[in-house]
């Protein structure tokens, strides 16, 4: 049975998979962002470089597994940043940054790019690879002043690429997307489906895996 990694912290990746029937291992990457990006240059395009960063992390947990004696996994990274006037945005961080982001992107719309990166791993081997970036155009609303602060004081939005949630508080300022939910949420469930099979794994042995019965 192949095993599914999730090379992530993210506990809204973690959440996506579970909702959808896998219950993954999960292993964080020590991927240094900031640098990788810097490394990719200027020229480098939004969807190269959140499909690099996913890469990287996926790429960056495997000794660890490899040493734990799993013979058969798919690591599955990624990475999420929202394009934004033509600038690549992660996370705020401060309650500064996200709101001024707000202040850009109130009642305007801006592209969600998740990068994907799928390696099945046979007995200590990388015996496929499948990379991938999926985008979803999200029309964000004008939030009232009262509510902006408040939601800016919750936290959420500072530790959230492009400062806001769909799935949570951040979903009353969100009109509509054009493209797939999971993917704005961190980890597009259509697009992984189609990077397994690029290696060979099909969706539903993940769920026979998780040992999912309802
Ligand atoms: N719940 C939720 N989280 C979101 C949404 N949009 C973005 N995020 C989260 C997912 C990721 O945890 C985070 C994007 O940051 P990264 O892609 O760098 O991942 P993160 O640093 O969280 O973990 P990782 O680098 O994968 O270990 O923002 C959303 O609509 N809903």
């Amino acid at each position: 049975m192949t095993a599914f990694v999730l090379a992530s912290a993210s506990p809204a990746r973690l959440a996506v998979l579970r909702s959808a029937g896998v219950e993954p291992i999960v292993r964080v990457s020590g991927v240094d962002e900031d640098a990788l990006i810097a490394a990719l240059g200027a020229e480098a395009s939004p969807e190269h470089v959140v499909t690099e960063l996913a890469r990287a992390k996926a790429k960056d947990v495997l000794p660890g597994l490899t040493s734990e004696g799993l013979s058969d996994f798919v690591v599955v990274g990624c990475d999420s940043m929202l394009l934004l006037d033509g600038e690549l945005q992660g996370k705020p961080g401060s309650v500064e940054v996200a709101r001024s982001r707000w202040a850009s992107m109130a009642g305007r719309s801006a592209t969600l790019l998740t990068g994907h990166s799928v390696l099945r791993v046979v007995n200590g081997s990388v015996i496929g690879d499948a990379h991938e970036s999926s985008a979803t155009v999200v029309h964000f609303a004008s939030p009232e002043d009262s509510d902006l602060e408040a939601y800016l004081a919750t936290g959420e939005p500072l530790q959230v690429a492009g400062a806001f949630t769909l799935d949570s508080l951040g979903g009353w300022f969100v009109e509509r997307i054009d493209g797939d939910p999971s993917s704005v949420i961190g980890i597009g469930l259509p697009l992984v489906r189609t990077l397994l099979g690029r290696v060979g794994v099909g969706i539903a042995e993940l769920w026979a895996t998780s040992g999912r019965t309802a």
